[in-house]
């Protein structure tokens, strides 16, 4: 029988060049912390200010990827890391592109962040949203923490099951002391720099 032979196709469009097309380059911002911390919302507000700005940017979270690239994960640690595993390879393809892209995961071991880091090599931005559990709790966007400690969810990230803060982020942003246009801003103007974003 003939053996089938792939050609590789040569690259006739280089990263740098889409890069130049879009006027900044790609990266992945990946924001970790407990659910309810603010991950999405100061997502979604970086997302539209960078939007306004000319910026090719994507948010990635739970909504848009839970549902349908992982809908067969749940919450034990080995289907986070399979979640955010897969987002990572994702978000590689979406930095290659040339894009901001705006990870919104809970991703709440070390390990599991150490995956993401060596996927995506030299564009992981890590950013720590830095909201204590007591906090979140206190918030409880969805319910959640509610039914977590009514048993009626089992392995919730802070109640049982576990979160470690990054020790060494590329930015803290403790929610506790900024407004949710605060810590936006915080993170665009380390991002600018960092990606040549175009000023305001
Ligand atoms: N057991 C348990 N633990 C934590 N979170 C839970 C759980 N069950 C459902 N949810 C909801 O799912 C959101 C977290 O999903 P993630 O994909 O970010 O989690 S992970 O990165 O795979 O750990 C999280 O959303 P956010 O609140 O937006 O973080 C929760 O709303
Ligand atoms: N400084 C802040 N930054 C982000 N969210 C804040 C802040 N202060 C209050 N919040 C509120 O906290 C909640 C965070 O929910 P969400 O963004 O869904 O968190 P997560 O995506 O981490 O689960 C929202 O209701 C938001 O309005």
């Amino acid at each position: 029988m003939a053996e089938h032979i792939h050609p590789i196709h040569e690259q006739l469009v280089q990263r740098s060049e889409r890069e130049a097309a879009n006027g900044h380059r790609g990266g992945v911002v990946w924001l970790t912390g407990l659910s309810g911390s603010g991950k999405s919302t100061i997502a979604a507000a970086v997302e539209r200010r960078l939007f306004e700005r000319g910026v090719f940017v994507q948010v990635l979270d739970g909504d848009n990827v839970r549902n349908g690239l992982n809908g067969n994960l749940g919450f034990s640690l080995a289907d986070r890391q399979e979640n955010v595993r897969r987002v990572a390879e994702v978000a590689k393809l979406f930095a290659g592109a040339g894009a901001l892209v705006l990870c919104s995961f809970v991703s709440p071991t070390r390990d599991i962040r150490a995956t993401v880091a060596e996927i995506v090599g030299d564009d992981y931005l890590e950013v720590y949203i830095n909201t204590p559990l007591e906090e979140c709790e206190r918030r409880d966007v969805k319910g959640l923490y509610a039914k977590a400690r009514a048993g009626e969810i089992k392995q919730f990230t802070g109640i049982d099951s576990p979160y470690e803060a990054p020790p060494d982020p590329f930015l803290d942003l403790p929610t506790t002391d900024l407004t949710v246009e605060q810590a936006a801003t915080q993170l665009i103007e380390a991002l600018t720099p960092r990606l040549q974003l175009p000023h305001a």
